[in-house]
Order: C-alpha cells, then structure tokens, then sequence
C-alpha cells in the first residue's frame, strides 16, 4: 500500500452537510487473495449526488454491489438511512442481518444496471408494477397509476403495452430506470448505465437522468465514464483508486484543478 493510499481514507467529504443516507466504516471486501476494498470509510449525504470515478478493477461496482446486497462485506459495517444493512441489533450486540432486515433495508435502493435486466416476458407497465406490488403492498390501481407517471416522466408513456425485446436499447434503459424508481427509493444506484448501448442512445438516457436528478431530491450514487454527465449532476465527484478514495470534491475542482497525480493521469486518459 502506498503512502497516499494509506491516508487517503481521511480526506474529509465536502458534500456531508446534511444527514448522511449512506455510510461506509472500515468496509473490507475481497476475492479470494484480492482485497478490492481495503477499510472503506465513505458516506453520502442525503438528497447529493455523487459519483464515483476511477480506473477499471478499482471496485467502484463493488461499492454499489455491497449497497445491493448481491456481494457481502468481508468486514466493517454499512449503513442506510441510518439503518444497519449488514447487521441488525439482537439483544443490545450487532449481529449479521438475516434474510428479513436485509429485504428491509434494501427497499430503500433502487438500482439500475448495465444490462437493463427487465422481465422479458411481462409487458412495460406490469414491469414497473410487479415490485411495488409484491414487495411494497400497493394495490394495483396505486401501482398502475405510479407506473404510468414513471413511463411518462422517462418519455415513455406511450409504450405500456410493449414487451422489452420490442423496445431499443434507449428505451428499454429509461423503463429500467422508471422501474428503479417505481419502488420511491431514497437513493438510485446508477451502475454505467449507458455502456451497453449504441452511442445514438445515450444522450436520451443521459437527459432522462439529469432531468431526475434536478428535478427530484433523491440521493444518486453513480458509477460512469460520461465524464460531461459526471460534470453535469454530480455535487460530489470521488475518484477511486485501488479500492480507495484518493481525491474527493466539487465536480470543477476534480475536473479542473485535480490534485491528485492519479486523478490528472485518468482524467488525461479519459477526457
Ligand atoms: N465476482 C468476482 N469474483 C472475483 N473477483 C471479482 C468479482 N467481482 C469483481 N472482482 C474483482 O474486483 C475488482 C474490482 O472490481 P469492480 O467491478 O468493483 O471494479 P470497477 O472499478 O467497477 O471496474 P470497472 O470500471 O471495470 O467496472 C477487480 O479486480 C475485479 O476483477
């Protein structure tokens, strides 16, 4: 572990000036004999935007990965919305949350992936309304109706009754993000949404998500490597290295004024 490496944890986050929805203590994660995440410290306040950036393999999927629950920290804990996810309290200790809490706590995240991972065999609106149905309990007058704003919200409105398969790469990405947010989660974890489709349709995904992101308060942890879009929504850009955050701030200061040795040489290589 290098010098920076070894301090770089205690550079204090500029953009916590609100109660924290997401926290990050000591978190370790690794594969096998590869420590991805090395005693993480990392939060996210309420209603920010935050982005990560860093180069490929330096765990940035790992971070939004653990928030879902689809991986296990090795150790530390991680919180939302002040609630434990990785542990509950059992008898005044902290314990490795079960099943139950972790469905709990999760409702709170809506994410959306690279591949878009719709229900191929349900048509658009059923896809937004199966969750808030079956996990949340709305009745499915309230699920249509909320499913229907969505569609509209992301352009969509008129494509209801359309399986996936018969929508493009775009259009199929705006639903993945109106299904995302069908379930009314304080935070959106937003996974390189853009990557996986032709470059004609990003910029529709890219402005269906600035448009959420100013015009709604919540709280957005993105991985990209849409620098504009970083630039555009981000409050807070942190750039990750080797499962650590080495440089942290406002999107002008990391883009223009970087600091860190490491930030210039990938901003260099990607801008
Ligand atoms: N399921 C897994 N099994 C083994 N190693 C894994 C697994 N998932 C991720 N890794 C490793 O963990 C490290 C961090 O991966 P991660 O996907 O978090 O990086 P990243 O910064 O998001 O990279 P990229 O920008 O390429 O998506 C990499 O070395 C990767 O090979």
């Amino acid at each position: 572990m290098s010098a920076d490496n070894s301090t770089s944890q205690e550079i204090p986050n500029p953009a916590v000036d609100g109660s924290e929805l997401i926290r990050f203590d000591k978190v370790v994660k690794r594969y096998g004999s590869n420590t991805v995440l090395d005693q993480l410290d990392f939060s996210v306040a309420s209603g920010k935007h935050v982005t990560l950036i860093g180069p490929s393999g330096s765990g940035k999927t790992t971070i939004l990965r653990l928030l879902m629950t689809l991986v296990r920290p090795d150790e530390g804990t991680i919180r939302v919305g002040g609630q434990y996810l990785t542990h509950e309290e059992k008898n005044g200790r902290l314990v490795p949350a079960g099943e139950k809490h972790v469905r709990e706590v999760r409702k709170n995240i809506g994410m959306v992936f690279q591949q878009f991972n719709l229900f191929p065999n349900m048509k658009v609106l059923r896809n937004l309304m199966e969750a808030p149905v079956t996990v949340l309990g709305l009745s499915k007058d309230e699920a249509e109706q909320r499913a229907r704003e969505l569609l509209d919200l992301v352009g969509l409105g008129d494509r209801c009754d359309a399986y996936p398969t018969q929508l493009s790469g775009g259009q199929q990405q705006r639903v993945a993000i109106a299904r995302a947010l069908a379930m009314r989660p304080q935070v959106l974890l937003l996974d390189e949404v853009t990557s996986a489709l032709d470059p004609e349709l990003v910029a529709g995904v890219l402005d269906v998500l600035r448009d959420i992101a100013h015009t709604t308060d919540i709280t957005m942890l993105c991985v990209t490597h849409e620098m504009n879009f970083a630039r555009d929504i981000s409050d807070q850009v942190l750039m990750f290295d080797s499962g650590h955050v080495i440089e942290s701030g406002t999107p002008e200061k990391i883009f223009t004024e970087p600091e860190h040795e490491r930030t210039r040489e990938f901003l260099g290589a990607v801008l």
